[in-house]
């Protein structure tokens, strides 16, 4: 039996609800292999961020060599990847080894409002990364900042999602998340001939530190299984749906999802 592997390149966060810590917790409770190459450390807690050290190219760069040539990864995350030199190193290191499942999660700022890329790395994100997404993952305001338009209704988002596609992305995700005008919260996919709506019931709660990342983590654990984007999506959405709402209450901030709710919920039902 060959066993699933998934990469993530991504920051680490101190607080275990989001980036490296939330992708790898998502790989286990999937049954996938879970591999890192950290592009920053970041000290953060459920009240924001209190500091962010990116690491040199050159230690991202020996991080994904080391895993490429040895474990082969068979799905690929990225999240935050800070600045524009570390989008185009792991563009290259993409192309480089032929990787095709891409799952890019376009990190821009955390929960809290804190910036987690810096601004002029939008355009090399553009450029050189989202052609080589299979699926790419904006909420609403990351999508605002990847077409330049302004985003208030359904319509919007799906002119936005078909933007990216022009723009060389395979399936564009856009989440619903910071739409809060519904007590049901409808993530869009197109995949570049159709639309496929996604929906959960909305949970009031301040405790979605993390949501995004582990919403792209089942996905590519999915994808590394060898499922489809379709079939991917509806599983990462039960997932996270039960991470939401099998509240933690850690912390006074944004506090974390449960990674194991899915299981939970799965075991027990
Ligand atoms: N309050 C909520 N209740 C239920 N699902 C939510 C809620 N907030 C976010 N989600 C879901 O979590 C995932 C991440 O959404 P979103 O908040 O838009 O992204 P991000 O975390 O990147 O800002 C999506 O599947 C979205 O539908
Ligand atoms: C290291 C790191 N990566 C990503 C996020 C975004 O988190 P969210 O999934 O809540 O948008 C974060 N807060 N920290």
């Amino acid at each position: 039996m060959t066993v699933s592997r998934a990469l993530t390149i991504a920051g680490s966060d101190s607080g275990g609800g989001a980036g490296i810590q939330a992708d790898l917790k998502t790989f286990q409770e999937l049954g996938v292999f879970g591999m890192t190459a950290i592009t920053a450390v970041t000290a953060q807690n459920t009240l924001g961020v209190q500091g962010v050290y990116p690491l040199t190219l050159e230690a991202l760069k020996t991080q994904i060599d080391s895993v490429a040539e040895d474990l082969s990864p068979h799905a690929i995350k990225t999240g935050m990847l800070f600045n524009a030199d570390m989008i185009r190193l792991v563009s290259q290191q993409i192309v480089h080894y032929g990787w095709e499942n891409i799952i890019v999660d376009p990190v821009m700022v955390a929960k809290g409002g804190q910036s987690l890329l810096q601004e002029e790395a939008v355009e090399a994100l553009i450029t050189s990364l989202l052609p080589l997404a299979k699926v790419i993952t904006p909420n609403i305001p990351e999508a605002e900042v990847l077409t330049g338009m302004e985003i208030r209704t359904l319509d919007h988002r799906k002119d936005a999602a078909k933007r990216l596609v022009d723009l060389g992305a395979k399936n564009v995700m856009v989440k619903g998340g910071h739409d809060s005008t519904n007590d049901v919260v409808t993530d869009l996919l197109y995949d570049g001939h159709t639309f496929h709506l996604f929906e959960g019931e909305r949970k009031e709660t301040k405790h979605t530190h993390g949501t995004g990342c582990t919403f792209a983590a089942a996905i590519t654990a999915e994808i590394s299984k060898g499922n489809n984007v379709l079939d991917a999506i509806q599983t990462a959405k039960a997932f996270i749906q039960s991470a939401i709402e099998d509240q933690l209450g850690f912390g006074s901030g944004h506090g974390p999802t449960n990674h194991w709710a899915f299981n939970k919920r799965n075991v027990y039902r």
